[in-house]
């Protein structure tokens, strides 16, 4: 092969970043391919928008000439949403071109479909940059942890919300100027909901469920809840009781089925989970035999996620080079070995908890409280009353051991209705299962 011919549909943060990269970098990747990769045609939407890069020998031309060349080799899709990214990947892929895409929302609700037509005309999609950002992951997961049954996952995945939790615990910057910033450093998703929402970290989920476990792609069965209700006031108890708030994602095998979940969640300050700041992600995995593994590094922005994408147009060129395809199955597992093992409700779910109830200052509350909680079969492992009064009521915050979920509503819901309790009691998920041996 003397070149191997890229058509990008999409230049906008990452699309800009991978152009960068390849030009940047371009002697470099010279080197350790030994063919050149030539970015061919670049589509954008608006031409008439100043790009903020170099695109001198570079055609600039729509998504349907890129897809429609039969030179091109590679077809890299940037453009994010439902339609017509996907569209546009479908036929891509049965005019014979490999894919790469960063779209994690097209994947975790349309994977299933694109992954079966990429096995039926031959071709492979690489989506690195779909989680974790720059965070060589996906490749890990599925080559470097090949050998392990995963036992559990802890996953900060989405920067967006990173960013803005760590701003708010750091600096005491409000909810929505931090959004602001992170949208003004390109790191949010078009619609700022489904970073704050957990959407988006669901969505990386939903990928890596299938890579780790073998199970169909299906978004709808993780349990979702976002930052969108985070008060600084829990960032502050939390603080005081030795924790910090980070959006997780969740997934443990236990022997009644895979947990699946995304939800705040307070961690040990002292772990390294609870450390990773700003636009950074990070994964935990643990394996039957490596043990823990942490991948950490920039999941958002222009350079990070594209130097994911420039990983895949590298690894697919050196499959072309060889004349190999999916040398990888390309969901992890061969199709026909995948299985639909069960997610568990979040109703199953026993972890310790974190309590806010906002109620009037007066005599027996707490005995109250803590009647209905013990009915309930919920302990308290600790209590804070500061007597900071807020609108005439005093926040009363408990840790509690182990709880059943399902325990933990009913219970909630019964408190609330106490006349003496004047707002909807809080809670959040504590993570006790973060040990690095
Ligand atoms: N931003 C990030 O940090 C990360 C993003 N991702 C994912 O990468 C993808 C791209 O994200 P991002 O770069 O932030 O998005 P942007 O909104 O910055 O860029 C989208 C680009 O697509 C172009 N575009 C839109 N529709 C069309 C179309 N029909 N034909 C041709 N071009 C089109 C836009 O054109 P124009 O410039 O003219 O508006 C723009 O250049 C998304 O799937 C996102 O989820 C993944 C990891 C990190
Ligand atoms: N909006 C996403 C971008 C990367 O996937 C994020 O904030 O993490
Ligand atoms: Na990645």
């Amino acid at each position: 092969m003397d070149a191997i011919n890229i058509g990008l549909i999409g230049l906008g943060t990452v699309g800009t970043g991978v152009v960068k990269i390849l030009r940047k970098n371009r002697d470099l990747l010279l080197k350790k391919l030994n063919v050149p990769l030539i970015l061919k045609k670049v589509a954008y939407k608006n031409l008439s928008r100043p790009r903020t890069v170099d695109l001198s020998g570079i055609e600039i031309t729509n998504a349907e000439e890129i897809i429609n060349d039969p030179e091109i080799n590679i077809v890299i899709e940037l453009i994010g949403g439902y339609e017509p990214a996907k569209t546009y990947i479908l036929t891509a892929i049965k005019k014979r071109k490999h894919v790469v895409t960063a779209n994690k929302a097209l994947l975790a609700l349309y994977g299933e479909e694109i992954f079966k037509t990429a096995m039926e005309y031959g071709v492979d999609v690489a989506f690195e940059a779909s989680v974790g950002g720059g965070i060589p992951l996906i490749n890990g997961i599925k080559e470097g942890l090949v050998g392990n049954n995963i036992l559990c996952m802890f996953g900060i995945l989405n920067g967006t919300a990173n960013y803005i939790l760590t701003k708010m615990t750091k600096e005491g910057v409000a909810f929505k100027e931090a959004l602001k910033e992170a949208q003004e450093k390109g790191f949010a998703e078009a619609d700022p909901t489904f970073d704050i929402e957990g959407i988006d970290t669901a969505h990386k989920l939903t990928i890596l469920l299938s890579l780790v476990y073998g199970i169909p792609i299906n978004f709808e069965q993780i349990y979702i809840e976002g930052i969108g209700n985070i008060d600084p006031l829990d960032i502050q108890f939390a603080q005081e009781f030795g924790y910090r708030i980070k959006l997780l994602a969740v997934s443990r095998q236990t022997a009644k089925g895979i947990e699946s979940r995304v939800h705040p969640t307070m961690i040990p300050i002292e772990h390294l989970l609870a450390n990773v700041n700003g636009a950074y992600n990070a994964l935990l995995v643990r394996g039957d035999a490596v043990g823990n593994i942490l991948f950490y590094g920039l999941g958002a922005g222009m350079m990070p996620a594209g130097s994911a994408v420039v990983s895949d147009v590298v690894s697919l060129s050196r499959n072309l080079i060889k004349g190999i395809t999916q040398r990888v199955p390309l969901l992890s597992y061969l199709p026909e070995k995948r299985e639909k093992k069960p997610i568990l409700s979040i109703d199953e779910l026993i972890c310790k908890y974190y309590f806010r109830f906002s109620a009037v200052d007066k005599p027996g509350v707490l005995s109250k409280i803590s009647g209905i909680l013990g009915n309930y079969d919920i302990s308290i492992e600790s209590v804070m009353q500061k007597g900071r009064k807020i609108n005439g009521q005093v926040p009363i915050v408990m840790l509690t051991h182990e709880a059943k979920e399902a325990n933990v509503k009913a219970a909630l819901n019964e408190i609330e209705k106490i006349e003496v309790v004047k707002a909807k009691p809080v809670f959040i998920r504590i993570e006790n299962d973060l040990r690095i041996e």
